[in-house]
């Protein structure tokens, strides 16, 4: 935690320093009213002390009763005026640091979010990742503010009140300070069971967090499905454990003040106790010297001056628990490894042909990622051995595949659902990295190549587009920022897109909503086509894009994407064969490997699974051999195996 403060307040340390030596001079001020009253006691009102002030020469002192009097109310407004002014600049400088820091973590943590890769993505929730960037930034945040400086001011006053009460009777000084260690005591059983409940409350609010963004996220299907109940309960269950393991936290929290309260009264007792026995008496038993009544009185204010700081100590250490947890989660993310990262020597791939080749790619998705497990490769990274070497081996889901486009050919996948054709195109823009073999553009392995380049040579259209809250327009440029309206209306009118966007309300400055929920899914696909086609990409990867149009627009987009993608380099992923019919290879997956490949006439005079599912989209059921419909079973059967895992 205190690595992370240092980090990110290097660059305005000066803050830090002026809110620590505005938290020493204004705890300073505090001393002088006590010490000056217990004078004025003394000196004016008995008479038994003569007046003065340390660091005030003699000869500015008045002589008459009455001016003493007025001189010590001059003092104490001066100590309260100080005080007043020294307590704004450390507030000022505590706050500028602590949001200084607050701001540059934030958007650094997200910077490192975002370079994260899928696979990242992949195993973490939503709901946990907001509340890293939010609740436990924001803590780091107010632990600082409240923390660091209430502990700063609670040293400062233990300090000096424990110097000037030693100056003034070191004993009486001794049964007053008395509490201090038991307190610190009693502080450190308190920590000790806490921590655990507060590590117990952090992941219930993260499981609360993430249940309720996932199903706010997915209110349409929890509202077809009529689940609303059954979602209910969920969202009370982990809204019971919550409450269940803050309950438990608060429930030794609450413990803790009236605890601190106890003792501090105790210690007040005790020195009012000792103190007017020895002002009245003299000293008890072994000791020696005297307590004047003023001093007496200085002794209680000092003591009294303990009890709120010190109860302040257990939110100190409560807010010190809360800030460590979140910064051990601030930290795995800020730490956590990357499998997809560019290498420190990529080159830029310039004026990219379009050529594409895979060679003996094998790849399986990772089966599980935490924290332990990133800290685990990160260990074994420090220590020099592979930290892949004992992941999990999931079972592939591309097995050994090979092939290659020419520049300027359009290559067809296609295959049953589940054989591996989105993950295919997924390791041309790597958004994962193959296990075995390499995958080349114009010869060169992607991962030699700088991720920018790479991204801005290969358009990727998923099958799932998604569009960020904002306007068509926004949406299209989006990534092509300096595109002019013109590039933009082009770009809409290849994607066949533009006449349904100039009949929307307002054009192209229509709101889609949050993900694009205001338009259909044929528009919202359109819309994604159009993105991807105004960057004007060497290599066009279309996976699925336009299975949510009808077919008849869909030939408007063949037919202005035949004239685009001419001189480009096209691979697209299509359940309609139709779409790829034209191609000038198609490659049928089944089950991540290569079964087929050919043209369309040599596909069906091989009359293998194309041909078969040629003939499904054609509507002739009856011709199919049983052994297809078998084969069909058997890869329903183990995906579902897959799924159930
Ligand atoms: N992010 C992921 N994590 C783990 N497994 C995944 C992930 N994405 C896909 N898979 C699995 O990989 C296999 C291939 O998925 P992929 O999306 O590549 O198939 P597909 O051929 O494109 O299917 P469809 O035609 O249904 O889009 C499936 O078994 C799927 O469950």
């Amino acid at each position: 935690m205190w690595r992370l403060y240092a980090e990110y307040g290097r660059d305005n340390g000066g803050d830090a320093v002026l809110g620590t030596v505005m938290t020493l001079v204004s705890r300073a001020t505090g001393l002088v009213p006590p010490l000056v009253l217990g004078l004025a006691i003394d000196a004016i009102l008995l008479g038994t002390r003569p007046f003065g002030f340390p660091f005030v020469p003699d000869s500015w002192l008045p002589t008459a009763p009455d001016a003493q009097v007025w001189f010590t109310v001059g003092v104490l407004l001066a100590a309260t005026l100080l005080g007043g002014a020294a307590s704004w600049l450390q507030s000022y400088g505590w706050n500028r640091f602590a949001q200084d820091i607050q701001h540059a973590l934030r958007v650094d943590a997200y910077e490192r979010l975002q370079l994260q890769d899928r696979a990242f993505f992949d195993q973490s929730r939503t709901g946990e990742l907001l509340s890293v960037l939010n609740n436990d930034v924001n803590q780091l945040e107010s632990f600082l503010t409240d923390g660091v400086s209430s502990a700063l001011r609670l040293v400062a006053l233990v300090v000096g009140v424990g110097v000037v009460l030693a100056a003034l009777n070191p004993w009486l000084a001794l049964v007053s300070m008395a509490a201090v260690p038991l307190l610190a005591v009693f502080t450190l059983l308190f920590v000790r069971r806490v921590q655990p409940k507060y590590a117990r409350m952090r992941r219930s609010v993260g499981e609360l967090n993430a249940r309720l963004e996932n199903n706010v996220g997915g209110i349409e299907v929890i509202k077809t499905e009529h689940t609303e109940r059954y979602e209910l309960d969920r969202v009370r269950e982990a809204s019971r454990s919550y409450y269940d393991a803050n309950w438990d936290a608060i429930r030794t929290r609450i413990t803790f003040f009236p605890g601190l309260a106890v003792i501090s009264g105790l210690s007040f007792a005790l020195t009012f106790a000792v103190g007017a026995l020895w002002v009245l008496n003299g000293p008890p038993a072994f000791l020696s010297g005297t307590v004047s009544p003023g001093e007496f009185v200085t002794f209680m204010l000092y003591t009294q001056q303990f009890i709120w700081p010190l109860a302040q100590f257990g939110q100190i250490v409560n807010s010190y628990q809360r800030a460590k947890a979140s910064s051990d989660r601030v930290y795995g993310l800020l730490r956590a490894e990357r499998a997809v990262a560019e290498r420190p020597d990529a080159v830029a791939l310039d004026s990219v042909a379009g050529r594409i080749d895979y060679e003996g790619v094998t790849f399986g998705y990772e089966t599980g990622y935490d924290e332990a497990e990133a800290n685990a490769a990160e260990d074994a990274e420090n220590a020099g051995t592979d930290p892949n070497s004992d992941s999990d081996s999931p079972a592939p889901v591309l097995r050994d595949v090979s092939f290659s486009v020419e520049p300027g050919h359009t290559v067809g996948v296609v295959g049953p659902t589940g054989s591996g054709k989105s993950t295919l195109v997924k390791l041309l823009v790597r958004l994962y990295d193959p296990d075995e073999g390499v995958v080349r553009v114009d010869g060169r392995d992607v991962r030699d190549a700088t991720l920018s380049s790479l991204r801005r040579a290969v358009g990727y259209v998923s099958q799932e587009p998604f569009l960020f809250y904002g306007t068509v327009r926004e949406n299209i440029a989006y990534g092509t920022f300096g595109a002019t309206d013109e590039d933009v209306r082009a770009a809409a009118e290849r994607a066949a897109a533009r006449e349904f966007i100039e009949n929307l309300p307002d054009g192209y400055d229509t709101l889609v909503g949050e993900r694009g929920v205001k338009l259909s899914g044929g528009q919202r696909q359109r819309i994604a086509l159009a993105r991807t086609l105004l960057k004007e990409p060497a290599i066009l990867v279309l996976d699925e894009a336009t299975s949510h149009v009808d077919t008849e627009t869909e030939a408007l987009i063949r037919r202005s994407l035949d004239r685009f993608a001419a001189d480009r380099t096209t691979v697209a992923i299509a359940h309609r064969l139709s779409t790829v019919k034209d191609a000038d290879e198609i490659l049928v997956l089944e089950a991540g490997r290569v079964v087929e490949r050919g043209t369309h006439g040599e596909l069906l005079a091989e009359d293998g699974l194309y041909a078969n599912l040629w003939r499904v989209q054609a509507g002739d059921i009856d011709s199919l051999p049983e052994s297809f419909f078998e084969a069909a079973v058997a890869r329903r059967a183990a995906l579902e195996s897959d799924g159930g895992e």
